[in-house]
């Protein structure tokens, strides 16, 4: 196709993308006078805040399947189209000082941002009061020096942010709020975040431990490294001085390298000295599940084919975020959740009142287990009716993850269903493979382009820290059904 007729067919995209979703939103409005708008970018919604019920329909309109497809079609043309017009030296360097917006967002999070601007509402704070709030929200131990953080750095920093559209320059100076930056926040008021800094995380869910996490280990930050060592790696501490073999791989992966240690990534959250990583990586993992939408799990398995007595055990389970989602759509069913000790230690109580008749029913419980180690009969002897394993296959190489399945086969009965959650990743080309996300005569790329991105970068940053290679195919489930 000649360039300006592909901008064309990339226009009608994200115009047909915006009619079909006026559609949706029209369909649903109380009355031809009163339309339903889709949500302002300038206006916060705060997770669990009361909405009005055209806010609520709004919101909700959002999770439509067919809303869904229309927002991926145009965030997937507009990148494509920004691709294609925009002049490629000049984004070089965007996507070279891209990494430093990651920066300010991990600032944000870090400073209580968000939860200082909910509390200065609409018409948001001068930079002047940010910063007083900001020094006084540190613990005493850790004030910032003033020469370091100054209202003016700070000013730059919010500006970078309400120059991504990540909050609201309300007039020079002065910052508010949007809905993007409010989807950071904890609902946390200022005098529990001063008092109690570490529970921020607590009963929430989990999207600012996520970004709090991911920003902060930045460990493809050393992929290049990983995968080309060169001299300056001479002077980084190795294993034979632990005694290993000299020859043997130095850092399994850049996380080793970033971090210097030859702990794995679960090893290293366990140590004490981590304990807040630690916590926060269980709350994060509650975060992602906003990548596919908190309730995907309910479509992923027919869970109302389960008889009522049903026991799915969640491996890998974390605090239970998918399965505690299952258990509150489905009152019947049992859930063992299996983790290791410390998650297991912290996993009931950091759901907070929002599960907790689940949770104090016995409904759901927690046990430890090491996934690499046999399965272990469950106290009542039940078999369990699914094995559920959503994004922990995706951390292991194949050998690994081969073990991991081949326990689960021994503590399989016959009827026992293995439910497997990861992305699977096209290829950004047309192929062979039936599952394009596209018509045969779209523009767009096979697999969404930008709208799919998030998932390939979480599958280098996943690749980064646990599995030795990126490209591991998993393509002998040792004999589980799929
Ligand atoms: C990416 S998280 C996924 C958590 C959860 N399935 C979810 O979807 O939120 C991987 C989980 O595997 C757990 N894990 C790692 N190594 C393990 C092991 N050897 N045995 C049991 N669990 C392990 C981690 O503690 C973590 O909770």
């Amino acid at each position: 196709m000649m360039t300006f007729a592909t901008l064309r067919a990339l226009h009608v995209c994200i115009g047909d993308a915006i009619n079909d979703l006026a559609r949706i939103y029209e369909a649903r409005s109380p009355s031809a006078l009163d339309h339903l708008d889709y949500p302002s970018l300038d206006v916060p919604h705060y997770p669990n805040a009361p909405l009005l019920p055209a806010e609520e329909l709004s919101e909700e309109l959002i999770n439509d399947p067919s809303a869904l497809l229309a927002i991926r079609h145009i965030v997937a043309a507009c990148g494509q189209l920004c691709a294609t017009v925009s002049r490629p030296g000049e984004s070089l360097i965007d996507i070279a000082v891209s990494v430093h917006l990651q920066s300010c967002m991990r600032f944000m999070e870090a400073a209580h941002i968000v939860e200082i601007l909910r509390e200065a509402g609409p018409q948001g704070m001068h930079v002047d009061g940010i910063h007083r709030w900001v020094v006084d929200l540190r613990p005493q131990n850790a004030q910032p020096n003033p020469a370091t953080l100054s209202s003016g750095r700070l000013a730059h920093v919010l500006r970078v942010l309400a120059t991504a559209h990540w909050l609201r320059e309300v007039s020079p100076d002065v910052f508010a709020n949007n809905r993007r930056s409010s989807a950071l926040d904890t609902g946390k008021t200022l005098d529990q975040l001063r008092a109690q800094p570490e529970k921020k995380y607590s009963d929430t869910n989990g999207l600012a431990a996520a970004v709090g996490q991911i920003c902060e280990y930045s460990v493809s930050s050393k992929m290049t490294e990983w995968f080309l060592p060169d001299v300056r790696e001479r002077r980084l501490p190795n294993r034979a001085s632990r005694g290993a073999d000299s020859t043997s791989v130095l850092y399994p992966t850049a996380f080793n390298l970033e971090f210097n240690t030859d702990f794995n990534f679960f090893e290293w959250l366990d140590l004490p000295v981590n304990a807040f990583d630690h916590e926060r990586f269980a709350h994060a993992m509650n975060g992602t599940s906003n990548m596919e939408g908190r309730q995907d799990i309910l479509q992923a398995f027919p869970w109302e084919t389960l008889s009522p007595d049903a026991v799915v055990v969640d491996v890998g389970g974390g605090i239970g975020t998918a399965s505690l989602t299952v258990a509150h759509a489905y009152p019947d069913i049992q859930v063992v959740v299996e983790d290791r000790a410390p998650v297991v230690e912290i996993a009931p109580a950091a759901w907070g009142e929002q599960y907790a008749h689940i949770i104090t029913s016995g409904r759901i419980s927690w046990r430890t287990r090491d996934f690499f180690t046999s399965w272990q009969p469950l106290p009542n002897g039940k078999t369990p009716n699914v094995f559920l394993l959503r994004t922990v296959l995706h951390d292991w190489p194949d050998d690994a993850s081969r073990t991991i399945l081949r326990h689960l086969r021994q503590g399989a009965g016959p009827e026992t269903k293995l439910v497997i959650g990861d992305a699977l990743l096209l290829p950004a080309c047309k192929s062979s493979d039936p599952a394009s996300l596209v018509a045969e005569d779209s523009p767009l790329l096979p697999n969404l382009g930008m709208a799919s991105m998030q998932l390939y970068l979480v599958d280098i940053m996943d690749g980064m820290s646990l599995k030795f290679g990126l490209d591991d195919e998993l393509t002998d489930s040792e004999g589980a059904d799929r």
